[in-house]
């Protein structure tokens, strides 16, 4: 087990977690964020190292060559992985990790941390996830259709999940997103282990 919680959180894109994350950001400093790398390019404001690490296809097929990617997926014609060392080293120092990803790389994530704690954010409906996508402005026609289609698989996934968190108010499904992490730390697997020392006595 893991010194520190590694929680990931996915959803269909457009769902909020982007959003979530960065009310979850001010609510708390606990929480060290990964920052992923990708082939998709930046859209604007997105800064290099601070959004993702964006990065040709070659340079991340290197990624994956090298082993470098706890998990990695294609999502819509564009790579997205999670540099391994970064969250290797966080957890190692006691840190909770949190991801933000897709659903095939989250179910990798599950292979390799059976432990981490899995968080699926879910749109109220169809109609509002659709709405949300477009309502970014980000995307062309096309891209929100493909990004719907995927949406309809991933929603289809959500049972392989420990929580499913509606995000029909921000504060809300941040709320409840903090309320899982403390939850999870109070997990009998997590603490007797961290008690025996203390309470020698009697364990
Ligand atoms: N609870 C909410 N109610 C209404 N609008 C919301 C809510 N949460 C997020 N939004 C809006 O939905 C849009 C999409 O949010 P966001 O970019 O955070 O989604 P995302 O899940 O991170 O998407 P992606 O996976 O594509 O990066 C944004 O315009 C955001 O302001
Ligand atoms: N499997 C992974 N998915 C990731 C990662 N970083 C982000 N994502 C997910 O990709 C889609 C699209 O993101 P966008 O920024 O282009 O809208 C979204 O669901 C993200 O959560 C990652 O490292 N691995």
């Amino acid at each position: 087990m893991n010194k520190g919680l590694l929680i990931v959180l996915s959803g269909p894109s457009g769902v909020g977690k982007g959003t979530v994350c960065a009310a979850l950001r001010q609510k708390t400093t606990d929480l060290v964020y990964s920052v992923s790398a990708t082939t998709r390019s930046p859209r604007p404001g997105e800064v290099d190292g601070v959004n993702y690490f964006f990065k040709t296809r070659e340079e991340f097929e290197r990624m994956i060559e090298q082993d470098e990617l706890l998990e990695w997926a294609e999502y819509v014609g564009n790579y997205y992985g999670t540099p391994a060392k970064f969250v290797q080293e966080q957890l190692d120092q006691g840190k909770d990790v949190f991801l933000e990803i897709e659903v095939q790389g989250a179910m990798k994530v599950k292979q390799k941390f059976p432990d981490a704690v899995f968080i699926f954010l879910a749109p109220p409906s169809l109609a509002e996830l659709e709405k949300r996508i477009a309502g970014r402005g980000t995307d062309d026609d096309e891209v929100i259709r493909r990004r719907m289609q995927v949406a309809r698989d991933e929603i289809k996934l959500m049972e392989e999940y420990d929580y499913i968190v509606v995000n029909d108010q921000i504060d809300c499904a941040c709320r409840r997103i903090m309320s899982i992490i403390e939850a999870e730390h109070c997990r009998k697997e997590r603490i007797v282990p961290q008690l025996t020392t203390s309470l020698n006595e009697v364990l």
